[in-house]
């Protein structure tokens, strides 16, 4: 039997299969999705991954024989090597990155190199071994001449060698279980051979004669009975009881556990959205649902029974939320929901906690999974529905190296599985709308609130005509007035300071003029290293203004405040107000949003500030004023989706207001208050925002109506990254004949990061066969120009624009 493995070597020319005899003794155990180690190389050993096994090889020489397999269950399931297969290739990413980007980090190999004696009697050997028998090379001075010097003679001579060890990270949690083995009857025999003062003995004789409830942990036993473990160790020793090693997992706590509402009777909307997604998921279709359902609407509780409905099935259910430490309130509805069948996986377990819930998933213990981005790959097995809530989040979208789409793997995965997916936003993408449109997916709709309310009301506040209170020109009067009103009736107010995009753009004080590029219509970028304004779209630059070009008032400043800033500004305005602030740097430690946000749920304070983070998800019920800051910095952000991101995040805090009984109002302070997203998130009105976009999207050429590739090159070199830049724009020029629309290459926005200046190509199109090959002939090209310090990379649909 031959194994064809991918290898643990991120680079071009690894990037296949490579074959191994697989040795008699391990042919049972070895399955595709097995993680092995084989020899690579002249003496290297790598961990790797069975992607298939076969019976012949075209391999002309002798095949080497696979050392070892590591787990007794293969990691990877069928699907997701045949998953990694498809995913390479679409976001031009190595495989054996996507394969790694699957599993869990502990399952990734540590690699060592060690040095051992082969001769025993020679004096260097002692010298440098003394007592021990290995030597780590990594804890070897580099810097220490004489001790290189030596190792080099002794390796020649061949008096030591060195071996290299792959190690596997991932360590099971034992405990040490007790059993009883006599009867209650040999016990009472026992326990009146007993001295009498052997106190600690005779409390265990006499739990072990009356507690049937065994095994128990050795732990629990030693702290419920006040024993020692020498006490146990003797009862083992007379043969009254046995120790075992048993695993237990490592599980996340949760603080608090919801009210389960499980009696709440579903609204007319969201009994039929409901009725349409278990019906796909019945039936096994690979249906793909769109849930536009407004703030409020009850979106939760349509997943909550599409899943029971799943389950019931006996099948799996999946479900993303954009980052798990923000939306803690979400996964304590599922995990009151279903309990011990929940696993959750997001980046605040440590690396033990995700191992043990990721190993409940891969042995069928857990059937529904919770979590962010990375969750899509749960090894889930007759996975039946697929839920992504708050579709719209770039969070969804990894930014670095591989750069794939939670969404993009769920389609696939669904396709794979005749398993629904469903798609739920209050404001969704441009792109799944248009796909609705076009009944690629179906689209439900939940168009009322569940408190029977109606939206909160929007109040757009001009910043070139308020009276702002106190010195700075933060808050304005009517803001602070709303905010003591609500403070004096103890009910609570979110504000959102919009950080995106900060302090990089030009904009004038008196008259909300914002400096942009006369061929773009996007903002000019402050570049600190030149001092210039640019455009990083089409590369334009000019000069930083002094004056505004539009009313001529010196007003014009970088735009851009600090949360830290406003919390004192309102400290002074508002003295008795109590805020909690929730940002960057308040959230640094593990559990601090899940901290902040219980607090603000336990009416601990009256204002809870912060940036995005606070702006979606979140249900509390005493909050009745919502006010946005700035409205302005997303907007002006050079990037085509400025207005669709400014739209959801206005819409998104906005829905945090009245979504109980009390009744929910909303300011927005901004410098545009006749922008289209801004009147259309006033009221709330998502399909007509999409219509509108859908417009300035097809003048502009950008999706939905085109594809994009964003093409990157990088050098510490800025004029060898320019050159490469314009190489490949001409190529493209040629090969596709025009069919495509090339903008730039131009220099990113903060185009100097670690030392590396980057360019960017952004390349639209219709549909284009060939360049998806054209690509990968550069991400290949791009190995070899590796050697001159130059990296490219290919960005598929690219969120950011850097
Ligand atoms: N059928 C129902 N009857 C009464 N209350 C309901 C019903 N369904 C949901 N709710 C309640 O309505 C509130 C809002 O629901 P939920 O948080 O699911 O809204 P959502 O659509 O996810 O909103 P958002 O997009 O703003 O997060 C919750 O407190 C929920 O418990
Ligand atoms: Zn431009
Ligand atoms: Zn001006």
């Amino acid at each position: 039997m031959i194994a064809q493995v991918v290898v643990d070597v991120a680079a071009k020319q690894t990037d296949r299969l490579f074959e191994y005899l697989v040795p008699h003794i391990l042919e049972n155990d070895v399955q595709v999705g097995s993680r092995v180690v084989v020899p690579f190389g002249k003496s290297r050993k790598v961990q790797g991954f069975v992607i298939s096994l076969v019976d012949e090889t075209d391999y002309e020489g002798q095949l080497k024989e696979l050392l070892m397999i590591v787990d007794e269950l293969p990691p990877l399931t069928p699907e997701l090597v045949d998953l990694s297969a498809w995913l390479s290739q679409y976001i031009f990413s190595y495989r054996i990155t996507i394969l790694k980007t699957m599993l869990p980090s502990v399952l990734r190999a540590n690699y060592r190199k060690i040095l051992v004696p082969l001769v025993k009697d020679d004096l260097e050997v002692r010298q440098l071994f003394g007592e021990k028998q290995e030597i780590d090379l990594a804890e070897i001075d580099d810097q220490d001449s004489t001790i290189i010097a030596s190792i080099n003679r002794l390796l020649r001579v061949d008096k030591i060698k060195i071996e290299y060890l792959v190690e596997s990270r991932a360590k099971v949690k034992e405990i040490s279980e007790i059993t009883a083995v006599k009867s209650s009857g040999e016990l009472r025999v026992e326990l009146e051979k007993l001295r009498a003062n052997a106190h600690q003995q005779q409390k265990l004789l006499n739990f072990l004669i009356t507690e049937p409830k065994l095994p128990l942990s050795q732990t629990e036993l030693e702290q419920q009975l006040a024993i020692s473990g020498a006490t146990i160790k003797v009862a083992a020793d007379k043969g009254w009881l046995t120790r075992s090693k048993a695993e237990v997992y490592r599980r996340p706590i949760t603080t608090q556990t919801n009210k389960n509402r499980n009696d709440l009777v579903l609204l007319p909307e969201q009994v039929q959205a409901l009725e349409q997604i278990t019906t796909s998921v019945n039936a096994d279709t690979a249906t793909t649902f769109l849930l536009e359902g407004v703030t409020g609407s009850g979106k939760t509780e349509v997943y909550l029974h599409a899943i029971a409905n799943t389950l019931d099935e006996g099948k799996t259910a999946l479900m993303l939320v954009p980052e798990i430490s923000l939306t803690p309130q979400m996964v304590r509805q599922v995990q009151a929901r279903f309990g011990d069948a929940v696993a959750v996986l997001h980046s605040g377990l440590s690396e033990g906690e995700k191992y043990d819930e990721w190993r409940r998933i891969r042995r069928n213990e857990a059937k529904v999974v919770v979590g962010a981005r990375s969750a899509i790959f749960a090894p889930l097995q007759n996975l039946g529905l697929i839920i992504i809530d708050e579709e719209h989040e770039s969070s969804y979208k990894q930014d670095d190296t591989p750069r794939y789409h939670a969404r993009d793997v769920a389609f696939w995965r669904s396709d794979y599985n005749k398993a629904t997916l469903v798609l739920g936003s209050a404001t969704p993408s441009l792109e799944s709308r248009a796909r609705a449109s076009k009944n690629v997916y179906q689209l439900l709709t939940l168009t009322k609130r569940t408190n029977q309310q109606s939206l909160p009301t929007v109040k757009i506040l001009d910043l070139k005509e308020a009276k702002f209170a106190g010195e700075q020109f933060d808050l304005t009067q009517e803001l602070v007035d709303a905010i003591k009103t609500r403070v004096q009736r103890k009910e609570q107010t979110i504000l959102l300071l919009n950080r995106r995009g900060f302090s990089s753009f030009m904009l004038c004080r008196s008259c909300g003029f914002v400096l942009k590029c006369p061929n773009c219509d996007i903002s000019l970028t402050y570049h600190k290293s030149t001092n210039q304004m640019k455009c990083h779209y089409c590369g334009h630059t000019e000069a930083v203004p002094t004056s505004c070009p539009n009313c001529h008032s010196d007003e014009i400043r970088f735009y851009g405040t600090g949360t830290q800033k406003i919390e004192e500004e309102l400290g002074k305005l508002i003295p008795q107000a109590r805020i909690l602030r929730m940002d960057v740097d308040t959230t640094r430690k593990k559990g601090s949003y899940e901290r902040i946000l219980n607090a603000f749920g336990r009416n601990e304070a009256d204002i809870l500030l912060g940036t995005q983070m606070i702006a979606k998800g979140l249900d509390f019920s005493n909050v009745t004023l919502v006010g946005v800051i700035n409205a302005d910095t997303a907007l002006s952000f050079p990037d085509f989706r400025s207005a669709e991101k400014t739209f959801q995040l206005l819409t998104q805090v906005s829905g945090r207001a009245g979504r109980a009984a009390l009744k929910g109002s909303v300011l927005v302070q901004t410098y545009n208050p006749e922008h289209y997203a801004i009147v259309l998130a006033q009221s709330q009105d998502y399909e007509r925002f999409y219509h509108q976009e859908m417009q300035v999207r097809h003048q502009g050429n950008y999706p939905p109506y085109f594809f994009t590739s964003l093409i990157s090159v990088s050098s510490k070199n800025e004029q060898n990254a320019a050159k490469e830049a314009f190489i490949i724009k001409r190529k493209l020029m040629r090969e596709l004949n025009g069919r495509v629309l090339i903008l730039g290459p131009t220099p990113s926005a903060v185009s100097k990061i670690k030392q590396h200046y980057f360019y960017q190509i952004l390349v639209k199109y219709k549909r284009e066969p060939e360049l998806n090959a054209f690509l990968h002939e550069i991400q290949d090209a791009a190995q070899t120009q590796k050697k001159y310090g130059l990296n490219i990379y290919i960005d598929r649909e690219p969120d950011k624009f850097m």
